[in-house]
Parts: C-alpha cells; structure tokens; sequence
C-alpha cells in the first residue's frame, strides 16, 4: 500500500480526485474556488451531518467568500425516496441554483446517493461534489457515480450513473461517527479483500483492531479501498462487466434490506455482511469453494461485531418466498435469468450468469435453521 492521499478515477472527460485526508473538508473551500470559478454551492446533508459536521464545511466555504444555501433531510434510509427526493430537488430550485452551480453531497451514503441523484435531473444535469463523512461513503458510495433512490419494489431501483466532479474524504470526520456505523461501513471496506484482493483481507484480519482505532492503518486502508473501487469504475463505468463483482452479497443484502422496510433495523453494510457470507457458504455448498473460507469470513466478520446469520437480522425475519420475490427484482437479473457474485474463496470472486432460483430459495431454507 502506497501513502498517497490523492486517488484519480480515469474516466477520460469525467475524470476526478479523490482527496483523502485529515483536512479534506478545511481545505475544500480553496479547491472549489479553483474549479468552479463563480459558482454559488447547495450543501445537502442530513440532521446528525449538520449537527456535527457542518460547522467545519461552512468555515472552509465562508474563508473563500463562497455562497451556499443548506438543505437537510432527516437521517436514514428512508430519506433514499422518492418524495424525500423531489423535496430536495424543489428545496434546490427554490434556492435559484443555476445549471453551472454545484451541488455538495455531504454526508453518508443515503445523501450522497440521493443528491447524487438530485444533481442528475435538476435543470437535465448539474454538476456534483461527494464529502463523504461515513466510513462507507468514504470508501464505497462517494466514487463511482452510481446514484438513486430504493422503490417499494426494490433498493436502488430508481436512479442514474452520474460522476462527481470531485471527492473530499475527510479522515477527521469520522471521529463523530458511531461504532455501529463504522462498523457498516468496514463490511464495503473487507468486500474488496473478498473479491480479488485475498491479501488486503488477510491484512484486515490482523489490523483491523488498528483500523477501528484510526491512525495511519484506518488511513492506509480508507485509501487503499478507494484505489481497488476507482480501478472497477475506470475498467466498466456502467456495469457492463467486472464492476458487477462489487455487489458481492449484494443480491442477498438488498433483499433483507427491502424485507426490514429500508430501516436502521439492518443497516446496509451489516446486510451486505450477511450477504458475502452466504455468497461464500452457497459457493461451498454448489462445490465452487473449500469451506474452511466460508468460516474464515464469518469468524472475521463476527470479530469485529457484524452480523453473519439470518438470525441475526433483527425482528421476524420474512418469508423465503418474499425473500425470492426481492431477489428476482435485482438490477443484475437479464431475461428473468439471476446472476450472483459467487468465489472459489477468499480474493477470488466471478459472476455467475443463470443461477437457478429453486437452488438459491432452497439454500435460504437451510440457512434460516
Ligand atoms: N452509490 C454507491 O456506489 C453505493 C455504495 C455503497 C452503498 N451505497 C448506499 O449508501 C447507503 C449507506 O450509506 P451509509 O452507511 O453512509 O449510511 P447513511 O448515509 O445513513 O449514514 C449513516 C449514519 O451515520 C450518520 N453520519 C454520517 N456521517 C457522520 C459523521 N461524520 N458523524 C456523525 N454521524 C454521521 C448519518 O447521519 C446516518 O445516521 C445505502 O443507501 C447504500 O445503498 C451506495
Ligand atoms: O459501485 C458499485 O458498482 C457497487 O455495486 C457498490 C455497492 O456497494 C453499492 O451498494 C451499490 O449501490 C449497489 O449497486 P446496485 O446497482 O446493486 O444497486
Ligand atoms: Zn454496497
């Protein structure tokens, strides 16, 4: 791992940086002054953002002279909807943004995708910048463009591929954030070790006490996160191909995320956690994987307190057959075909076309004993 801060996607004429650092946020006001020349800003962000986080961003702004006005949704997941949505958008109109001003994402996931969104539609496209301040959206949502909101019928099923023009992922913001949150947001970081990168997960299993604490390991690893995604974007911006491999547990995720009603009953990176274990243990039970990998994962995973297990997910837990019913809605499936991320092991995921859906269904039956 190398100790640079700056990681650049390279997506030709929507090209941007990365800048991770302890003073992403305080140095931003000067970086955007540079790029957009002029430009009056709309910061959406949610309630705890702006209460912890916000007084830091305004500084950096106001230092430059620079104008925004401030628009905030409650927080959670059930902000990524569609009324939450068009009340962003008409709170940005009522604030007279302009085509060439800029909308500033700031917060976690749930703001990021959905100002993300907001900017792709308003007056048909503005122009984007991601101040992620959740550990997840510093090293998953915030790169990559991928941007929506979840319908009834599904997660995410409601969006577009819109890039920001640039990212500020501010280390010293996650010092207000909680040990569950971060906790989310390590399952993301641990997915690129699962997928093709055998030795970052080995590395996670014996620093993630390190990780957790902060320092230069959370650093280290916050930035190297960023490079394994900003490689899948730049190969496959729109997911014809191996981006696909960065919804490992995924299909399995947003089903129990759909069937908990998008609430903080599960958040997203505890159900992705549940996800890549079961990717793992169906990969060993069709006869793809060596077991001991599948353990290997959930004893990790239970090490640093993420859920692993159908039990864990709190409340009832919902019917296969509706578990079924949300996985044949997932974006990955092609003519009423599902495709899953599966692996040989640890670092060695592919996708797998035409899965069969009893063989899936029968294995959820299993794993709920
Ligand atoms: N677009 C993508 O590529 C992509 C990738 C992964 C996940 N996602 C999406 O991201 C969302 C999850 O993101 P998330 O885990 O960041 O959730 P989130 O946005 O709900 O943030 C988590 C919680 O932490 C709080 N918070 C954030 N930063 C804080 C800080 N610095 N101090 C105090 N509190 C803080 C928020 O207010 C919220 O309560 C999901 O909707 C998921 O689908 C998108
Ligand atoms: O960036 C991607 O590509 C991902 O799949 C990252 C995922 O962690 C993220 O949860 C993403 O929002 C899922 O995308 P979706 O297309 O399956 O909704
Ligand atoms: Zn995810």
């Amino acid at each position: 791992m190398t100790n640079s801060n700056i990681v650049h996607i390279d997506l030709g004429d929507r090209a941007y940086d990365i800048n991770v650092a302890h003073d992403a946020i305080d140095t931003l006001g000067a970086k955007l002054k540079t790029m957009f020349p002029g430009a009056r800003y709309g910061i959406v962000t949610d309630e705890n953002v702006q209460r912890e986080q916000l007084p830091r961003l305004k500084k950096a702004l106001e230092a430059e002279g620079l104008n925004y006005a401030v628009v905030t949704i409650p927080a959670g997941e059930s902000s990524k909807c569609n009324a939450m949505l068009n009340q962003v958008v008409e709170a940005l109109l009522a604030e007279r943004l302009e085509r060439t001003d800029i909308i500033i994402a700031f917060g976690g996931g749930v703001v990021g995708d959905l100002a993300g969104f907001a900017a792709s539609i308003i007056r048909r496209g503005m122009d984007f910048v991601q101040v992620p301040t959740s550990l997840l959206a510093q090293v998953d949502s915030s790169v990559g463009g991928k941007t929506g909101i979840n319908s009834p019928h599904g997660k995410n099923l409601i969006g577009a591929f819109h890039q920001p023009r640039y990212v500020a992922a501010d280390l010293a913001a996650l010092g207000t954030l909680s040990e569950r949150q971060f906790r989310a947001g390590y399952a993301e970081m641990a997915k690129y070790g699962l997928i093709d990168d055998a030795k970052f997960f080995y590395w996670l299993e014996e620093n993630w006490r390190e990780v957790f604490e902060g320092g230069p390991a959370r650093a280290e690893a916050i930035a190297h996160s960023c490079r394994a995604k900003a490689r899948f974007v730049a190969a496959d911006e729109k997911e014809h191909g191996a981006r696909a491999l960065l919804n490992l547990g995924h299909t399995f995720g947003h089903a129990f995320e759909a069937v908990t009603g998008y609430s903080d009953r599960l958040l997203h990176g505890e159900a992705i956690a549940i996800g890549m274990v079961l990717a793992h243990r169906y990969s060993t039970k069709i006869g793809i994987a060596n077991g001991q990998d599948a353990v290997r994962v959930t004893n990790h995973f239970k090490s640093v307190g993420l859920p692993t297990e159908l039990s864990d997910i709190p409340g009832e837990l919902a019917s296969t057959e509706e578990l079924m019913h949300h996985i044949a809605q997932d974006k990955k499936v092609s003519r009423g075909a599902l495709t899953f991320i599966l692996t040989n092991g640890v670092g060695e995921a592919f996708i797998e076309k035409n899965v069969d859906p009893t063989s899936i269904s029968a294995f959820l039956e299993e794993q709920r004993n």
